[in-house]
């Protein structure tokens, strides 16, 4: 038992948050970081860049309301990425990375740190070596660095950044609580390094990255540190689990350990820092699931541990049900505000709810939180315009403006929350009442339900969802389209360029005209495909130069649909996006993209392939309605959808292309959920493409995960051709996509278009080889891993010219009527 002593207060009794956006309210981090990066500022200059905003942010949170002096205030600041942050802070600098990772020594050992330069390279790349592998944070759309993890990683303490944050804010008057991702997390979002053995685990070096985690707390200690804040998330996902190759008893387990180790005294005269475990993103626990988990459930296995605090997620995830055995010696965080979604919270509800919590749970003191940190979702509704000409013409409405809460309407509601806790209803009666006056005006405003919409989807039948035979189709779109064997194409955009953005910005601004606009657009397309046909690719695209981001492209032309002007969230270390708000019934009162499509098709006898973002993705990257079935809203979005393939079709073209990137990202994280789920997703999208003609070619395209667990859904989707990220992976797909007997169009990436090298022919015939090995080559399609919006033409012009190139040659392999070639059908 530790001799720790709980504080004789409530801890964060005037509410807390899981962490704030770091990327800046004018996105000061991002500007500051690409400065950086493009050589016009020294490490120095963004090191100030990025005090000024972490100090920016603690006066706003004080502002706000939260407390400054007991650790309610999280320090939650990153340069790039926090799972990156852990891995430098502990040691784990894969040693692929040579004398950048071998030339940091411990703290300990007179270690100074890990430099930004090191930093940097891991998270981009060095000249040598690709940077860490980039994948989605649980079902967000934020991406962390995968850390590698092998036999020889030598976990110590390596960096203290977080350490000197505390200090920094200290001298500021504000005393933060650090917060780190947690151990039994940061194993299980690792993977086995290059050079690990078959089979081994990261999980498995618990105990030695313990080691490191002391050596933190021992630093922190040193600072004063009341608290620190140990992220979690990995407890709720049974995919990462199952991903890392554990189980749920074995992650109980290693909780158990993680935590006993952790929750002890650190030696005389020396305070250890408050342990605040926080899971947010889902369940600990399901309610009657102990038969699928751990005996103990994972939040009593945590209360039992001597953690003085746990936060728990309890928008998405549920309310445990009965008292929790331990926790009448911890604080429970009720993480009653959702830092995920940006709908004012309903107080009066929230209130009853906490008001409960404490005898339901049998905690010894009940705080109010957020569900997730509030990284994902904007900053301030009130640095947007909700008047007067641009505000309408993205949809934005004064009314909308008191639906909803940014993250400092988030704090606010917090402390709101925190408030009416201690000191009873009636000291935040005014508050609970204009919150549920804003629920009432939401649910009765116009637009908000629109008859003809639930008409049209009431009156659909299972015809609607359901495309002719495969067989028929291949047919009448062999004979339409005419391609060679190993058709080639690409996944829809080409480099945005500065001329394009600067354009863009001009015409946002209204200091270019819709005209002046337009045609300098449709000079981009012109560009393009003069380019393409030059390359002699087979199937072309318009380019996308029009979007800003393909889904906020589509959100801003569809009813039911707000934009934001500054609403940033950061996707990726500096790199952000405005998920529009969905937040009534979607319709389509105009063709999307049928002029872009047809001026290019105008250009050339080639198929031109109409470009639309499927009805998940547009959901996955909005904010979308919580007031119905998100089924329901699918299919809304897929109507719209519909309706501009029809008219795509009608204007002569023949091959149309829908992007499901996100398909995979909203995967549910319990694996019972799933089967429902992907029922809702792969209904959506072939509600959206079954009104195709058998002669049109539908394409779908997939990337940014890993699709093995979900190759019967892509099946599901019955589009006739689909594109694949696998470059990076070198086809590992392929076999996967044979052993499942798949038989329609097929394009494994063959060019890993997040790098800007220049793949070589033969590394692209490499790869093509590998695919038609394994698949049947009247299937496959040569085509980059994604769309080529963030290379450069200097990069992208030679290596499309490779991937044309290397089609060339695996093609005439197959035409040679060589015996162990097979045959194109
Ligand atoms: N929504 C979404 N989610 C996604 C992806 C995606 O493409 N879209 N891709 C995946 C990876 N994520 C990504 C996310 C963002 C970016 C990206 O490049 N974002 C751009 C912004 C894109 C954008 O909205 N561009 C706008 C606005 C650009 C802008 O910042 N304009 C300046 C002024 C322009 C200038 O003078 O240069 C300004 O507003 O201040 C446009 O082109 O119109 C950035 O951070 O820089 C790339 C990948 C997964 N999730
Ligand atoms: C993130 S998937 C991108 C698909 C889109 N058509 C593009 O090429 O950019
Ligand atoms: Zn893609």
């Amino acid at each position: 038992m530790s001799t720790q002593t709980h504080p004789t207060t409530t801890p964060f009794e005037g509410g807390t948050i899981l962490g704030y956006p770091r990327i800046g309210r004018r996105r000061e981090l991002k500007r500051a970081l690409e400065a950086h990066w493009a050589g016009r500022t020294s490490a120095d200059e963004l090191e100030a860049a990025a005090r000024d905003l972490r100090l920016a942010t603690l006066r706003r949170l004080v502002e706000l309301g939260l407390d400054p002096a007991d650790g309610s205030v999280p320090g939650s600041f990153s340069y790039y990425d926090q799972v990156l942050d852990a891995a430098v802070t502990l040691g784990a600098l894969p040693a692929r990375f040579g004398a950048l990772a071998s030339g940091v020594a411990p703290l300990h050992d007179g270690g100074t740190g890990v430099p930004l330069s090191t930093y940097f390279a891991l998270a981009r790349g060095s000249a040598e070596q690709p940077p860490l592998e980039m994948t989605k944070w649980f079902d967000t759309n934020y991406h962390y660095l995968v850390p590698e993890i092998g036999p020889g990683t030598r976990f110590r303490l390596t960096d203290d950044r977080v350490v000197r944050e505390h200090v920094e804010a200290r001298g500021e008057g504000v005393v933060t609580r650090p917060v780190v991702v947690g151990p039994v997390t940061f194993l299980l979002l690792s993977k086995p390094a290059d050079d690990a053995p078959e089979g081994f685990r990261p999980l498995d070096r618990l105990d030695d990255l313990l080691v490191a985690y002391r050596e933190l707390l021992h630093s922190l200690a040193e600072a004063r540190a009341p608290w620190v804040q140990l992220d979690e998330p990995g407890l709720v996902s049974d995919t990462l689990i199952e991903a890392a190759g554990a189980t749920r008893d074995e992650v109980a387990h290693a909780v158990n350990h993680a935590y006993t180790e952790l929750a002890v005294d650190l030696g005389p005269g020396v305070q250890r820092p408050r342990l605040l475990v926080a899971a947010p993103y889902g369940d600990l626990d399901r309610p009657g699931a102990a038969a699928h988990g751990p005996a103990q459930g994972l939040l009593a296995t945590l209360a039992e541990t001597d953690v003085e605090a746990i936060a728990i997620d309890l928008v998405r995830g549920s309310v445990p049900s009965g008292p929790v055995p331990g926790l009448e010696h911890t604080t429970l965080v009720a993480g009653v505000v959702d830092g995920h979604g940006v709908w004012r919270a309903d107080l009066a509800a929230r209130l009853e709810l906490l008001e409960g919590l404490r005898a339901r749970t049998g905690a010894r003191d009940v705080v109010v939180g957020t569900s997730t940190s509030l990284l994902h979702v904007p900053h301030d509704v009130e640095d947007e315009t909700w008047e007067g000409p641009d505000a309408e013409r993205a949809g934005r409405f004064p009314e909308l403006r008191t639906w909803l809460a940014f993250a400092d309407q988030k704090v606010r509601e917090v402390t709101t929350l925190a408030r009416g806790l201690v000191l009873g209803r009636d000291a935040v009666a005014r508050e609970l009442a204009a919150a549920s006056e804003a629920l009432a005006s939401r649910a009765a405003a116009p637009g908000v339900v629109v008859p003809s919409v639930r008409e049209r989807l009431a009156g659909l039948d299972e015809a609607a969802f359901t495309r002719g035979r495969h067989a028929e189709r291949v047919a009448a779109q062999r004979e339409r389209l005419q391609l060679p064997p190993l058709p080639t194409t690409t996944i829809g955009s080409f480099p945005q360029t500065p001329e394009i953005r600067t354009a863009r910005a001009a015409w946002t601004k209204g200091e270019l005209d819709d005209a002046a606009y337009a045609a300098a657009m449709r000079a981009e397309v012109e560009r393009v495909v003069r380019l393409q046909e030059e390359l002699g690719l087979d199937v072309l695209v318009h380019g996308e130069p029009e979007r800003n981001d393909m889904v906020q492209y589509f959100a801003e032309q569809l009813d039911g649909f707000a934009t934001t002007q500054l609403g940033w969230v950061q996707s990726y270390g500096s790199r952000c996006v405005r998920p529009p708000i969905l937040w009534g019934d979607v319709s389509r009162s105009a063709p999307m993209t049928v002029e872009w499509a047809t001026y290019a098709q105008s250009l050339t006898s080639k198929p031109v392939k109409g470009m639309l973002t499927g009805p998940v993705t547009i959901l996955a990257w909005s904010f979308v309605r919580d007031d119905q079935p998100v089924a329901d809203t699918a299919n809304q979005v897929a109507l719209a959808l519909r309706d501009e393939v029809t008219d795509l079709e009608d204007a002569g073209i023949a091959v149309v292309q829908v992007d499901e990137p996100a398909l995979r990202e909203l995967l549910p994280l319990r694996r019972e959920d799933q089967g429902e789920y992907l029922r809702w997703s792969v209904g959506s999208f072939r509600l959206a493409t079954a009104g195709a003609r058998p002669a049109t070619q539908v394409h779908t395209h997939l990337c940014y995960s890993e699709f093995g667990d979900v190759i019967g859904a892509i099946d599901g989707l019955d589009a006739d051709v689909t594109s694949l990220e696998a470059a990076r992976s070198r086809m590992e797909i392929v076999p996967e996509l044979r052993a499942a007997g798949y038989a329609r169009g097929i394009g494994p990436g063959v060019y890993d278009i997040h790098s800007p090298r220049v793949p070589s022919v033969e590394e692209v015939t490499e790869l093509l080889r590998l695919a038609v090995a394994e698949i049947d080559p009247g299937l496959v399609w040569v085509n980059p891993d994604c769309g080529l919006k963030t290379r450069r033409y200097e990069e992208v012009t030679p290596a499309l010219r490779n991937l044309v190139e290397a089609a060339r040659t695996v093609r005439a392999t197959l035409l040679a009527p060589a015996k162990d070639a097979a045959p194109v059908r």
